[in-house]
């Protein structure tokens, strides 16, 4: 039917009764022109679809339609002049959209003698396409306020973090809160670890539950086993009457951190390794075990896993801990965050003293040539210290400490403005007393910095360096 029909005038084809019934049935709308653009037939689809009617538009030509800005363009018309097939998306004066695609019919000859447009309503994907873009604004907006709250929480809960390296440590502490799994956290001393256990459990639905922390190192061996899992009443001579709660049942709804993991003797190491897989402690001398609901956290400032090596931790138990690790790297190696603890621990102290004391950028820059070997709980401990020792509101360079000072030091790239003299000085008055102190009297401590004896006296006198020095 379909190739007779083409051997027909394109008049005639839209004439045929069959031809227009098919054409007629479609769901998707159909214009049908000439090689003018002579508009020969639209069906009803089409109507339904621009809401234009058919009256407005059978007879006319294209280019007038379009002039009358019935639509925006004219797929006929680009295919007319291509002679390929074109599809665009059109608006039309009633307001509605719809996908044109224009296909042209060509004769023996090679000429076209019409284009059979097919109009598609694409009102409902343009309605999920808004959909998607809301949901995808909103979705973005989430991210974002969620961000926001995480930040918000991360500054409530007092762990300061400005590196990237930080950030990285708090983001996986952030995905691993709301699970149950054990987290191994490592870094050397002081550099917060227990601070990112306590972030994991305030994280966590476990929150308002205790927090308990056992300091394995701090236990001796004998004692490990009793506090970590208790006793049952009577169960062995010195022990309490009445028995005693291990820690695990004290951690019970909440968290524990078993802190400094890596001395637990190896004995204790394979209970504790039962109670990570069957989540129930044996309290020493009882006769059923005490089911737990409790998140384990453990830390360690040694490699567990050269400790595993070496055989002094059961590998099993390793593997057990080890399913998220967090490291935290030491504070040498992460020097953006020490101007945030710097401000930090000093607010801190300023709020509680009611003060208002201040510590100038060319100090903090001081801070970040020093090694830090004791990195966080040093930092903390030196503000609390400047904070002491300073009686005005300026904490300055000449209250810090000599480590820092000469440790901290590049004499190449001094850079505080006004204090060179007071960094020399300073430097001076470390470097005779220290000399003193190494050879004993002034002649041979002269002798070693290269100076007459007489200078050096006067440069005692000047810095008034007592002779104990
Ligand atoms: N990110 C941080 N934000 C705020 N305070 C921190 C942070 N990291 C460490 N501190 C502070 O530094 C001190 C040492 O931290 P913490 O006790 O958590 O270290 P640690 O690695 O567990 O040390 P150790 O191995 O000696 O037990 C604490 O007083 C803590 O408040």
């Amino acid at each position: 039917m379909a190739a007779s029909a083409l051997m027909e005038a394109p008049e005639d084809i839209v004439h045929n009764r069959l031809f227009m019934s098919i054409l007629e049935s479609s769901f998707d709308g159909i214009w049908i022109a000439d090689h003018k653009g002579d508009t020969l037939y639209v069906n009803t689809a089409y109507e339904r679809i621009t809401g234009l009617r058919r009256e407005q538009l059978v007879g006319r030509n294209m280019r007038d339609l379009l002039a009358e800005k019935l639509f925006e363009h004219s797929t006929v018309l680009v295919v007319l002049e291509k002679k390929i097939p074109a599809s665009i998306i059109h608006k039309y004066v009633t307001g509605r959209i719809a996908l044109a695609t224009g296909n042209p019919v060509f004769n023996e000859t090679g000429d076209i003698i019409m284009v059979v447009c097919n109009v598609r309503d694409i009102s409902e994907l343009i309605k999920l396409r808004n959909e998607v873009e809301t949901t995808k604004n909103l979705s973005n907006k989430y991210s974002h306020e969620l961000f926001q709250l995480r930040q918000q929480q991360m500054d409530n809960s007092g762990v300061v973090s400005t590196s990237k390296a930080m950030k990285r440590v708090i983001e996986l502490a952030l995905k691993t809160a709301p699970f149950d799994n054990t987290v191994l956290i490592q870094g050397d001393s002081g550099t917060g670890k227990e601070v990112m256990a306590k972030f994991i459990h305030q994280q966590s639905f476990r929150r308002e539950a205790p927090f308990i922390k056992v300091n394995c190192a701090a236990i001796p061996a004998t004692l490990v086993e009793s506090e970590l899992f208790g006793y049952a009443k009577g169960s062995f001579t010195g022990a309490n009457h009445q028995g005693k709660p291990g820690m695990f049942e004290l951690a019970q709804g909440g968290t524990i951190l078993l802190d400094e993991i890596g001395e637990v003797p190896l004995e204790v190491q394979a209970k504790l390794l039962r109670v990570l897989q069957e989540k129930e402690v044996f309290p020493i001398g009882a006769k059923e075990p005490v089911k737990l609901d409790v998140r384990i956290l453990a830390s360690t400032n040694r490699n567990l896993s050269d400790q595993v090596q070496k055989g002094k931790f059961r590998e099993d138990l390793f593997y057990r801990l080890n399913v998220i690790p967090i490291t935290i790297p030491p504070l040498k190696e992460r020097k953006e965050d020490i101007p945030g603890f710097v401000y930090y621990f000093l607010e801190k102290h300023n709020k509680r003293y009611k003060k208002q004391k201040t510590i100038p950028l060319e100090v903090v820059d001081i801070f970040s040539n020093y090694a830090w070997p004791g990195n966080v709980r040093e930092l903390e401990n030196l503000i609390e210290y400047l904070f002491i020792i300073s009686t005005g509101d300026e904490i300055g360079l000449e209250h810090l400490p000599p480590r820092l000072v000469t440790a901290g030091l590049n004499l190449d790239e001094v850079n505080a403005p006004g204090q060179l003299q007071l960094i020399v000085d300073y430097v001076e008055k470390q470097v005779i007393s220290s000399s003193l102190r190494n050879h004993g009297s002034i002649r041979k401590a002269a002798a070693a910095l290269g100076v007459n004896p007489s200078t050096l006296v006067r440069k005692i006198q000047k810095y008034r360096i007592k002779a104990d020095a």
